[in-house]
């Protein structure tokens, strides 16, 4: 006889893992597949710097010992400026929490299963049925989730997911000791998350360093690819953009690298399609869901596993219901409360990329001039707020954004209605 559970989650990560919990909770039969073995998991999943906010630590319940550092502020730099925002944040230690959410699932009664690589879904009568996995195995469930990242081999296959090469944004950061954090002339990084705008350092994306506490740091940048500042050939170019930085700042001239602390992945920059179909939903990063902004992945990942799990048990509850209509209550939640405004935020992502980097000293001090209540108002994509951002002398860079984003424009704002509300 083949094998039954109510749900079954590709993919052990924030998203998976935080279902699980959720589905296992409510007494649910959730079945995890995870491609890597347990035994040194997770190795190439282990992808993030794991800087968060105290409201996805108190939400999901996340206990003080996967935090690597607790963070007093937020800092923003350009080449010439800073802007330090007080902002309490926890810099994860981004294994350990992966390895709490499996065990704290599992003691809900979650079953994992390791080293089982999903490849496809099972489709019968034109619906997901289950999941083939490790070649030949097969389970089936009434609930299919993939969370899988950016490999979603599921969402792809079913046409839910339209991950564009050209949309993905590629990141890489190493741990150091021997930072200089408060360098004559720079913003002091005790206790901070720090992003930096430059170009020259990481071109169409942003560099970061984030202290973990002493003189250490995880010291990382990401860009978009085929962005006008983005190297085509990214691959050997983003180590090299990070060896540049490296070279060329005095906070790292003392700095040396720890030994296997590589921290490496993606993720797309770009407006989500469908999020669910008949009997199944994506979650975490196997949609678009970092914010475009700040690159906050974690607390995304985390809400759309746990609207997945609310739309489950809705579908389960009374007369079982998991028809394509009834999942898009995921899809309502996700628009809701994972990714709010995403069209707007996505659209100030870009341009913020766009914009040429002599452009950030003045968005810095534009920022230190505002008020902390229009820049939270702006971050949360409130078009009157990001408006004081701009200047009469931003029409030609404006124009040339516009002429050269038109198709990701039309995708954002179908209706001019979109770009407010959605
Ligand atoms: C360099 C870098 C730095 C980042 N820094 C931050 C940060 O500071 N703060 C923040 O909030 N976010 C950050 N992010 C983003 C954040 O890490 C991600 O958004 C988040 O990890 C995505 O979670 P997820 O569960 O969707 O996917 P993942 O974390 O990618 O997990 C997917 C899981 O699925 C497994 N898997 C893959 N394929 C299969 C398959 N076929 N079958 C079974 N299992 C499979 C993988 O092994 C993995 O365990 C960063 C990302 C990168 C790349």
């Amino acid at each position: 006889m083949s094998e039954r559970y109510d749900v079954v989650i590709a993919g052990a990560g924030p998203a998976g893992a935080q279902c699980a919990r959720d589905l296992a909770e409510r007494g649910y039969e959730v079945l995890v597949l995870e491609t890597e073995p347990e035994g040194t998991f997770p190795a190439q999943s282990n992808k993030s710097t794991g800087g968060t906010f105290p409201s996805m630590m108190g939400s999901f319940g996340i206990p003080d010992d996967v935090v690597m550092h607790y963070t007093d502020s937020v800092v923003l730099e350009s080449p010439d400026e800073n802007f330090q925002l007080t902002q309490p944040g926890a810099v994860l230690e981004f294994a350990d929490f992966k390895r709490y959410l499996v065990r704290d699932g599992r003691e809900h009664g979650a079953t994992y299963r390791f080293d089982s690589r999903v490849s496809q879904p099972i489709v019968e009568n034109g619906e997901i049925a289950g999941v083939r996995y490790d070649g030949g195995e097969e389970v089936y469930a009434d609930i299919v989730i993939d969370a899988t990242g950016p490999a979603a081999p599921l969402a792809k296959a079913l046409g839910v997911s339209d991950l564009e090469r050209k949309r993905q944004a590629i990141g890489i950061e190493w741990e150091y000791e021997g930072v200089a954090l408060d360098y004559p002339g720079y913003a002091d990084l005790n206790d901070s998350m720090m992003l930096r705008l430059d170009h020259d350092f990481a071109p169409g994306g942003y560099a970061w360093i984030f202290h973990t506490g002493a003189d250490t740091a995880k010291v990382g940048l990401c860009f978009i690819q085929n962005e006008k500042y983005s190297p085509t050939d990214d691959r050997v170019r983003i180590d090299d953009a990070l060896a540049r930085w490296l070279d060329d700042d005095p906070r790292f001239a003392e700095a040396t690298r720890i030994d296997d602390s590589q921290h490496r992945g993606s993720a797309h920059i770009q407006p989500p399609k469908q999020l669910s179909t008949d009997r199944f939903m994506a979650i975490g990063d196997t949609v678009p869901s970092v914010d475009p902004l700040w690159g906050q992945g974690i607390d995304k990942c985390m809400r759309s596993g746990r609207a997945a799990a609310v739309t489950a048990d809705r579908c389960f509850t009374g007369q079982m219901d998991t028809s394509a209509d009834e999942m898009t209550i995921y899809d309502m939640l996700w628009h809701r409360n994972v990714a709010p405004k995403a069209a707007m935020r996505l659209l100030m992502t870009h341009l913020i990329y766009y914009a040429p980097t002599e452009r950030y000293n003045r968005f810095i001090r534009d920022l230190r001039r505002l008020s902390g209540d229009t820049l939270s108002s702006a971050n949360a994509g409130n078009p009157l707020a990001l408006a004081k951002l701009f200047h009469v002398g931003d029409i030609p860079l404006l124009r040339d954004f516009v002429a050269e984003h038109r198709e990701l424009i039309g995708q954002l704002l179908p209706g001019p209605r979109s770009l407010l509300s959605d």
